[in-house]
């Protein structure tokens, strides 16, 4: 089989080359220099030159328990599949709206995604409900909408308020918030190219839709990529601006063609930093293939990969910026998330709810469950599924690996956005480096080994040198 050929990878390979070339630790220092002062992550500093590349380093005494870092994701999506189970603000990612809202409306699309699954009808629709068929016990419809529009009030819900639910400024159907200042910085950083309401400025919407219809097909990762590719676009069109505002239309032009490469490198900044190899060379081997089969394997994933990428390009290309559209960089791109590996995970109120209600003294737990049980009930097991998706944390993804770390991702009580967490598992001296663990350390050391091999290293470790 012939692999995809993408023109853009041959046409622009110079500055393919110059994008994904590793920054100097000069620039590395530099660049999270600025973010820590920024973002005020007091106590961090980022070495460029350690035994494993880049790491982080305590500049404070960290005690055990103690919050190292709240790290402000670069870019992030929930997984297509969760979108049913939690309504969060697209770009904070808290929980929106009421626990009624919560619980109605995953009720209502469980109903509906299930009657289109099992090719029932609508005729038919009750009998093969998601309730039925997972010994829930489903609810009238009636009851479901009056949750859904607040007309319905659950006991206790006033207990667990959330913000009320913004609509995207372009109009679509996917996107909400917790805020109008999260619905600006959305659609100023990524959303206005990938959204696929009216007021969208993305050049061919009926593309945008292909896209994500492929990606939700096939792997939802696509849409983070995307994700990054719109934001370095309109970087570089806010840079540009900036840079030419004062110039006239035809100087601004013909300083644009001299000086738009640099403007794209330094708009592509922020994810040049990330630690990336190609999606395809990096992707683990799923068990069930044969190692003979792994050239086959890793053609199909970079197939993939540029049928993706192809839609893409219909739905938002930009010729000032043609170099990102190179399966080059888009497989950089993917292969940054499969390194980095990030989880997004926010807890849901919804669980917490029902939580406080059985935690309730006796009469006043009587009296709530009466209510309560029903909505339970309808959710089954599900009911405390928590927000689950993908982002890339700018600060933690410099974090390297040990198999006794001294700290861990760890979301606290308090911790209801998609921010990284990290807390100290054990005193931590100045000078001494940060390291977390990518995988459960509590294996053994040949399943810890082999894991580890997914993210191309060995880990020698002093316990798994001793071991
Ligand atoms: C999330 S990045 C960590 C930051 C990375 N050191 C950098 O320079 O950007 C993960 C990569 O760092 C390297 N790494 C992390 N921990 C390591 C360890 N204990 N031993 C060897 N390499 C490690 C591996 O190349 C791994 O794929």
């Amino acid at each position: 089989m012939a692999a995809s050929v993408c023109p853009i990878d041959s046409q622009f390979s110079d500055q393919i080359s110059a994008l994904l070339k590793s920054p100097s630790p000069h620039q590395v220092q530099e660049y999270f220099q600025e973010l820590i002062a920024k973002r005020q992550y007091n106590g961090l500093r980022v070495k460029p030159e350690g035994e494993h590349g880049k790491g982080v380093w305590a500049d404070f005494d960290f005690k055990e328990g103690d919050l190292i870092l709240k790290d402000q994701m670069l870019v992030g999506a929930q997984h297509s599949s969760n979108k049913i189970d939690c309504l969060v603000c697209s770009f904070c990612f808290q929980f929106i709206g009421s626990i009624e809202l919560q619980i109605g409306r995953k009720l209502y699309l469980q109903e509906l995604g299930i009657s289109v699954d099992n090719e029932c009808g609508p005729s038919n629709r009750t009998e093969c409900s998601s309730a039925s068929l997972n010994n829930r016990s489903p609810l009238p419809q009636d009851t479901i909408k009056s949750l859904m529009n607040g007309s319905m009030h659950l006991p206790c819900s006033e207990k667990f308020p959330l913000p009320s639910v913004v609509s995207c400024p372009g109009g679509c159907k996917e996107a909400y918030y917790c805020s109008e200042s999260c619905a600006k910085a959305d659609w100023d950083s990524f959303h206005c190219l990938l959204c696929t309401g009216k007021g969208s400025k993305s050049s061919n919407i009926e593309a945008l839709l292909n896209f994500i219809q492929h990606a939700n097909e096939t792997n939802d990762i696509f849409i983070l990529a995307a994700k990054v590719i719109s934001f370095t676009i309109l970087r570089y069109r806010n840079l540009k601006v900036a840079r030419f505002e004062n110039l006239e239309k035809q100087d601004a032009a013909n300083l644009c063609t001299k000086y738009g490469f640099p403007l794209l490198l330094e708009a592509w900044k922020p994810v040049s930093m990330g630690y990336k190899r190609r999606w395809w060379d990096c992707i683990a081997l799923p068990e069930d293939v044969d190692s003979c089969d792994e050239a086959e394997f890793r053609m199909q994933i970079r197939d993939l990969a540029f049928t993706s990428l192809e839609r893409l390009k219909e739905a938002m290309y930009d010729k000032e910026c043609e170099p990102l559209f190179s399966l080059e960089i888009y497989g950089h791109i993917i292969g940054m998330f499969e390194l980095n590996n990030l989880d997004l995970v926010v807890s849901s109120p919804v669980e917490d709810y029902f939580l406080y209600i059985d935690d309730l003294p006796l009469s006043e737990k009587k009296e709530a469950e009466k209510f309560s049980t029903p909505f339970l009930d309808a959710l089954g097991n599900d009911y405390s599924i928590c927000c689950q998706g993908t982002a890339f944390f700018p600060l933690q993804s410099c974090m390297n690996h040990s198999c006794i770390p001294n700290a861990k991702a760890f979301k606290r009580e308090e911790d209801r956005d998609g921010q990284a967490t990290i807390i100290a598992l054990k005193p931590i001296p100045k000078g001494e480096e940060i390291t977390i663990s990518y995988i459960d350390e509590d294996l053994p050391y040949e399943e810890r080994q082999a894991l580890l091999e997914d993210y191309g290293f060995r880990c020698k470790c002093p316990r798994c040198s001793e071991e």
